[in-house]
């Protein structure tokens, strides 16, 4: 997969150097690629946003250099690799608070694209023309990873590069645990994770519940299951009024 992530501030990605992401591009699974929008600007200021059209508070980021970067950076495709055939242009991804919210489903649907293109708005966000140019000829996606609003989106798309990159092939240890995520499609759908133990088996005093000891693996399933719907009612009363019984009975049908 090739990713490519626009932003005043490339510094902010630093982090894709190390870790997971980082391992992942040295193996050549992912092609990270930063750009500084100034880049295409043309005064000697390197401006990138101007009042708002209507009035209002804050600036707003200009078309013109997000039109300009993002065609050159669509010109150095197609972008190879990844599991389909070569992408002539990259799906283009605009974190914000007022996107789509971005979900586990979406960042395996993401995981499967060839390209991705991250342009980080920062003020009150990007001319809404540029996202249209856009969007007439490829994917774009306007997401959003919470209820907040932050400074710039440069956190979120490290946030949504993680989720994404820990889904790719070759870059989680263990693949089997993605699998098993909360949220993502199937039997864990809507539930969230229960408690997790490991060595030693009393520390402090508190014991590991006995039977996790038990290598009675029906009975562990079942256990689990059951701490995951109390925790999910708990916590997320909205995802347990969605879990549908099947979802329950696949767990008990696996025990
Ligand atoms: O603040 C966010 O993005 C940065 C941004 C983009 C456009 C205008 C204001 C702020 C954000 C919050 N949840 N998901 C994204």
């Amino acid at each position: 997969m090739r990713l490519d992530i626009v932003s005043i501030f490339p510094e902010y990605f630093a982090p894709l150097d190390v870790s997971l992401i980082g391992k992942a591009r040295e193996r050549g699974t992912l092609d990270v690629r930063i750009h500084q929008l100034r880049d295409w600007t043309h005064d000697v200021h390197k401006t990138v946003d101007d009042t708002p059209y209507g009035g209002g508070p804050g600036m707003v980021m200009k078309p013109e250099v997000w039109g300009e970067a993002i065609d050159a950076i669509i010109a150095e495709g197609p972008a190879v690799g990844g599991v389909g055939a070569p992408a002539a242009t990259p799906r283009i991804i605009v974190p914000t608070p007022s996107g789509r919210p971005f979900t586990q489903e979406i960042a395996q649907e993401l995981a499967a694209e060839p390209w991705l293109l991250f342009a980080c708005g920062r003020y009150e966000g990007i001319d809404s023309r540029v996202m249209r140019e856009y969007g007439a000829r490829m994917r774009v996606d306007e997401l959003s990873i919470g209820d907040y609003v932050l400074a710039g989106g440069e956190v979120a798309v490290l946030v949504m590069v993680e989720a994404i990159g820990r889904l790719l092939p070759g870059v989680l240890g263990n693949v089997h645990s993605a699998v098993d995520d909360s949220f993502a499609p199937g039997a864990m759908r809507n539930l969230l994770e229960g408690p997790v133990y490991t060595k030693p088996p009393v520390w402090r005093g508190h014991e590991v519940p006995e039977v996790l000891l038990s290598g009675h693996h029906g009975k562990i399933a079942r256990w689990r299951r059951d701490e995951a719907l109390r925790r999910t009612v708990a916590n997320r009363p909205e995802l347990a009024a969605a879990i549908d019984p099947e979802t329950l009975d696949k767990h008990d049908r696996k025990l």
